[in-house]
C-alpha cells in the first residue's frame, strides 16, 4: 500500500508545484495520472521516488516512510536513449542495478535473462542498445526495472517517444507484466486514452499548484484488447469524462 498525505512540494525558487496531495494506492493497483502540462505530475512522482524531499506531508510505502530512494522501487522515464548505457550489452544494462545491489554473477545473469524474456527480448540479450529500435530500447528499460522485482514501479511518460503502434504494444506489455508480477504501478501519461486503457484508476491532476481534481475507477474488464476495449461504451464514456476534467471542465469528483 502506498499512502501520500498532505504532500506539498516547493522548488528552491519558491514555486509551489503541488499542494496538499492525498493519494492511497492499494497493492497491485495500476493508477494512471493525467493532467495538463505543468500541473505537478512529475513532481509527485519524483517525491514518491525519494528523488526530492517534499516541503510538507508524508509518503509511506507499506507503512514505512519514504525518506530517500526506497528499496523495492523502480522508475522508468520517457527518455530511454539517455537511461541505457550504449557501451554495455542489453543483458549487462539489465543486470547492472543487480550488481549494485550485491547480487552474485550467476543470479544476475538468470534474473536479467528472465526479465528480458518477459518483455520479449530473450533473443536480443547480446546486442547493444543502439542496435535496437526505440520501442525495443524502452523494453530494455522496463526489463531493467523488472529484474529486481520491484514492489512499486513508477513510470513517467514511458511511451511518449515511440510511434502509435509500438505504444499500443508497450501498453499491452505493461498489462501483461502487471498480471505476472502483481506490483503497484503509478503511470504518468499525457495520453487520456492510454490512461483509461491501462488503468485500474485514473487520477486527474490539475491546478497551480497542482492537486488531485478527480480519482475515477476504471470499470473495464480484463484482459483488455486494443480494439474491442477502446470501442466499448464504458471506455468511450470514461475517456470523455477524463478529457473534460483534464481541460478543466466537468465536475470535480473523487470516487475511486
Ligand atoms: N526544478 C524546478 N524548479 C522550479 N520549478 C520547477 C522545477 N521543476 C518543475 N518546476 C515547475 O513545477 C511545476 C510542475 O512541474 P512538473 O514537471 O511536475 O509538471 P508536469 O505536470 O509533470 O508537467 P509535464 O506534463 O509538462 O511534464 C511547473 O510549473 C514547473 O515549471
Amino acid at each position: 500500500m502506498l499512502e501520500v498525505r498532505g504532500l506539498t512540494h516547493t522548488y528552491p525558487d519558491g514555486h509551489v508545484a503541488i499542494r496538499a496531495v492525498d493519494l492511497r494506492v492499494e497493492e497491485g493497483t495500476l493508477v494512471s495520472i493525467v493532467g495538463p502540462s505543468g500541473c505537478g505530475k512529475s513532481t509527485l512522482l519524483r517525491c514518491v521516488a525519494g528523488l526530492q524531499r517534499p516541503a510538507d506531508g508524508e509518503i509511506r510505502l507499506d507503512g514505512e516512510p519514504i525518506d530517500g530512494v526506497p528499496d523495492g522501487l523502480a522508475v522508468v522515464f520517457q527518455d530511454y536513449s539517455r537511461s541505457l548505457y550504449p557501451w554495455l550489452t542489453v543483458r549487462d544494462n539489465v543486470a547492472l542495478p543487480l550488481r549494485r545491489r550485491g547480487m552474485a554473477r550467476a543470479q544476475r545473469r538468470a534474473a536479467a535473462a528472465d526479465a528480458l524474456e518477459s518483455v520479449g527480448l530473450g533473443q536480443s540479450a547480446g546486442k547493444h542498445p543502439w542496435q535496437l529500435s526505440g520501442g525495443m530500447q524502452q523494453r530494455v528499460s522496463i526489463a531493467r526495472a523488472l529484474a529486481f522485482r520491484p514492489r512499486l514501479l513508477l513510470m513517467d511518460e514511458p511511451f511518449g517517444s515511440v510511434d502509435a503502434q509500438t505504444r499500443e504494444e508497450l501498453e499491452d506489455l505493461l498489462l501483461a507484466i502487471r498480471g505476472r508480477f502483481g506490483m503497484t504501478i503509478l503511470l504518468v501519461t499525457h495520453d487520456i486514452d492510454e490512461s483509461v486503457y491501462v488503468g485500474d484508476r485514473v487520477v486527474v491532476f490539475g491546478g497551480s499548484p497542482g492537486g488531485v481534481r478527480a480519482d475515477l475507477p476504471v470499470p473495464l474488464p480484463s484482459p483488455r484488447e486494443q480494439i474491442a476495449t477502446r470501442e466499448s461504451p464504458e471506455f468511450v464514456a470514461l475517456r470523455s469524462e477524463v478529457g473534460r476534467l483534464v481541460r478543466g471542465k466537468g465536475s470535480v469528483e473523487r470516487t475511486a
